[in-house]
This record gives structure tokens, sequence and C-alpha cells, in this order.
């Protein structure tokens, strides 16, 4: 394994196998850390963790766990993955995951770079934007679990670390890597461990990877991870096998999680054309309805692609939040998800998309699942899946704000390796109608 990564979320960790994989490395998402090696041909490991929303003190253990598991595969290089949003509290964690992983590997003048462009996340002057707006503007500020209020990324990092927080303006991108590599070993030099690094372009990324080749730690979105491979192809160390995924062909089910913008409409896109179970939070608090019977109305529907979903407005959510608690209303719906995913899986659903980081990390966890190979773009951002319980099984994990409105029905077609095609996959599929 060359490249081993850390994922803070489940999404987040396919999102950048996603970059990783088209950019033409073998790669495997492990779901926490694995007990096993990895498989010898693996050449980018991607672990994810439930990590992102959870105790700062946590998030760091079980970073350096998969740290030490990723040394021991003989990564070269390793990427701290979060949220293109920055998805973190005042108390972490990207911060404390940051420091703690550059202590580990010794090293200061570590990029810090949420920007994706293709889905509008683009970093100038230090500042956050999404497509249009300053962060805190764009609907982020009402995240369920991480508000997100303040676009300066310097200023709300820093309360985050220990170390000061760096800054590498556009200006200094734009002049190339040569110009990136020393303004991060200027701010090593300060005593700088992590560095906002302004980028709003893919070409801006493919710079600050070049400059990045040998980096012991980069942090940032999927888009920081764009011009890595180019590093290693350049050094002669990939193999250009492409990846292990394997479509299935079945029946389907959407679970929805997620709260955020994209997936408002698309919930209500798919549940217009498809039958839809949208769940109560009251019921769910009180017991009173079980992820059985919700299973039991999604099986009666099976074959037309049911959706299942607790996405709500704003308001909504705050609601609930104020009646419950915020933590209590997470765990009790993921919870259901979870639950729900298995009973499912265990009566034949082997298609399963699932929206929303927190949720998806939820389904997977109560599935079991070890590890996932990594298929063809659905949507930017977002692979298809495969890997096995109770026989073959196909998983898209979509970011609460990624994909177009037709998202669940273009995931469906890709997860049976119909539809979007095209990066060398190894097409295992049995053929069939959905
Ligand atoms: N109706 C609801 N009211 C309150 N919280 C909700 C509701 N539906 C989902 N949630 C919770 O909100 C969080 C959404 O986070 P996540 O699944 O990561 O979505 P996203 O990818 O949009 O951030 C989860 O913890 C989920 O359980
Ligand atoms: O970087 C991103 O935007 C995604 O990869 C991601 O992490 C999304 O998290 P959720 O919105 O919680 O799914």
């Amino acid at each position: 394994m060359l490249l081993g990564c850390i994922a803070d979320d489940f999404t987040g960790a396919s999102d950048l196998a996603n970059t990783l994989a088209k950019g033409g490395m073998r790669t495997t998402q492990f779901i926490g850390v694995p007990a096993e090696p990895a498989a010898g041909d693996c050449e980018a490991g991607v672990v994810a963790l439930k990590s992102r929303s959870i105790p700062a003190a946590a998030a760091v253990a079980q970073s350096l766990a998969a740290l030490k598991w990723l040394r021991q595969q003989g990564c070269r290089q390793f990427l701290f993955k979060y949220c293109s949003t920055f998805d973190s509290t005042p108390q972490g964690n990207i911060g404390p995951v940051g420091e703690a992983l550059a202590e580990a590997l010794g090293t200061r003048g570590a990029v810090a770079c949420p920007a994706f462009p293709t889905t509008g996340r683009t970093i100038y002057q230090g500042h956050l934007f999404v497509k249009d707006r300053l962060l805190s503007e764009s609907g982020m500020e009402k995240h369920p679990l991480t508000p997100m209020t303040d676009p300066d990324l310097r200023r709300f990092l820093a309360l985050q670390t220990k170390t000061p927080v760096g800054h590498v303006p556009w200006a200094t991108v734009d002049a190339g890597p040569d110009a990136v590599k020393t303004a991060l070993k200027e701010a090593a030099g300060r005593g700088e461990t992590l560095v906002i690094i302004d980028a709003i372009s893919d070409a801006d990324l493919f710079t600050i990877g070049a400059a990045l080749a040998e980096a012991p730690l980069v942090t940032g979105g999927s888009g920081i991870a764009l011009g890595l491979p180019e590093n290693f192809r350049k050094a002669g160390l990939l193999s250009g096998k492409g990846s292990a995924f394997t479509p299935v062909d079945g029946p389907t089910v959407v679970l929805a999680g997620s709260c955020s913008g994209a997936t408002r409409e698309q919930v209500r896109r798919h549940a217009a054309q498809h039958p839809g179970l949208a769940l109560e939070i009251d019921k769910i608090m009180s017991g009173t309805l079980t992820p059985d019977q919700a299973a039991f109305f999604l099986m009666e529907r099976i074959r037309l692609t049911p959706i299942c979903y607790s996405t709500a407005t704003p308001e909504e959510v705050k609601a609930v939040q104020d009646r419950y608690g915020r933590e209590a209303v997470a765990e009790a719906i993921e919870g259901f998800f979870g639950e729900l995913a298995v009973t499912l899986n265990n009566r034949g659903v082997n298609r399963i998309i699932v929206a929303g980081g927190e949720t998806s990390g939820a389904v997977v966890s109560a599935l079991e699942i070890d590890r996932l190979d990594i298929g063809p773009e659905i949507d930017p951002g977002v692979p298809a899946l495969s890997g096995s319980r109770n026989g073959p099984l196909a998983l898209a994990l979509k970011s609460g704000n990624f994909g177009a409105p037709d998202f669940f029905d273009k995931a469906a077609a890709v997860l049976a390796g119909k539809g979007v095609g095209g990066m060398g996959t190894e097409d295992k599929s049995a053929g069939g109608a959905a």
C-alpha cells in the first residue's frame, strides 16, 4: 500500500476512494481499522471511521489506531480526509486529529484544504465558499450536528488547535508547486502544524498535489487527493490494475437520514415516483415504530425501489431536537436505519443506497461489512461500492449535499452495472433485470 487514508466519515471515505480510483490507484475502503492485513495489490487504502461528531479524544485515538495499521501496510504517505464543508465544532475534531497525526509522523506544515471545486467548494483568502455563498450562508449553518457559522477557516481551525494555523494564499498556489513547497516549509519553520491553503479550481489542486509528492501528511477534502496518484505514477509505483468492483442486480432500497438541501430535493423527487415511508421521529423516540415494521412496509413494495426517510426541514429538525436533545435524536434515528438495513439485507435486499454521512456510518457498521471495492462514479464524489453480506451486496453512500436530483434512480442503475460506465472495473455482473 502506498497511500494510507483516514476518513472521518463513511461517505467522505467513499468520496476520497472515488478520487483515488479515478486517478488510477487500486483502492479499497476499509470499514474501521482492519484486524487483518490488506490485500497485496491494494495501492490506496481508505480507513473509514465515524469520528466526525464524537468527542475529540476518541477521534484522536481512533485516527492514531488507523495510522498505526496503515503504517504496518507500508504506506509512504498519509491523508486525513474530512468534509469539504469542514464539518466540525469549535472543540474539534479536525484540529486535534490533524495535530495528533502530524505529531505521530514528526511533521509540521501539513496542508489543510477542504476545497472540492466540482461540488462548488472553494477556498479563497482563507474563506470557504459553497458555490457563490460563504460557508456560513450556504445552509451548513443549520446542519443538525455540526452547524458551520464561521467561513474563515484560519480563525475557526485555530479554535481547535494547540499550534498556530498557517495560510498559503492563492497567489502562491498560482505561482506553482515550488512556491507552494517553499511556503509550506516556511510555515513549518514558524511552528504551524496545519496550513489552510487557497484553491479555487482543480488546476490549483493539481498544483498543490504536485507540491506534496514528499509530504508525509496531507489533510483535506477529496479534492486534495486529485494530484496525488500522479506522484506515485511518475515514480513508477502504480500497477495500472482497475478496481475490483462487482455490480449487483436485485432488490433495491433507499435509506435517507440526511436533512441537507440536496437530499431534501432528491427525496422529494424519489418519493413522488416510488413508494415512500416518511419516518415520524416521535414514533421512533417512543418505540411505537420499529425497524421491523418499516421493513415490512418496504418489503411489500421492494420491486419498486422504495425509499425510507427521516429527511426533514431545518425547522422540523430543530423542533425534535428541542424536544429530545440533539444527540439522543441522532442516535435513535441512526440506530433505526442500521437495524432496518440489517433486516432488509437478511430478507434479500442487496442494493442499498444511503443518504447522509452519519447515516451511512450507522448502516455500514450495523451491516458489519469490513471492506468495500470502489466502482464507477454515480455523481461527483459518490462511487458505486461492492462488498459482501448474505452474498454480494452493492452500496452507494451519498454525502448529504452531493448528487443530482435524480441521484437515487441513477445509483440503482450503476450499482447493477448499468448506466454510467468506464473506469476499468473487473465486471463480474451476472446481469438480469432489476
Ligand atoms: N428528522 C430529523 N430530525 C433530527 N435529526 C435528524 C432527522 N433526520 C436525520 N437526523 C439526524 O441528522 C444527522 C444527519 O447527518 P448525516 O447523516 O451525516 O447527513 P449529512 O450527510 O446531510 O450531514 C444524523 O445524525 C441523523 O440521524
Ligand atoms: O467532503 C465531502 O463533502 C464529503 O466527502 C463528506 O465528507 C460529506 O459528509 P456528509 O455530508 O456528512 O455526508
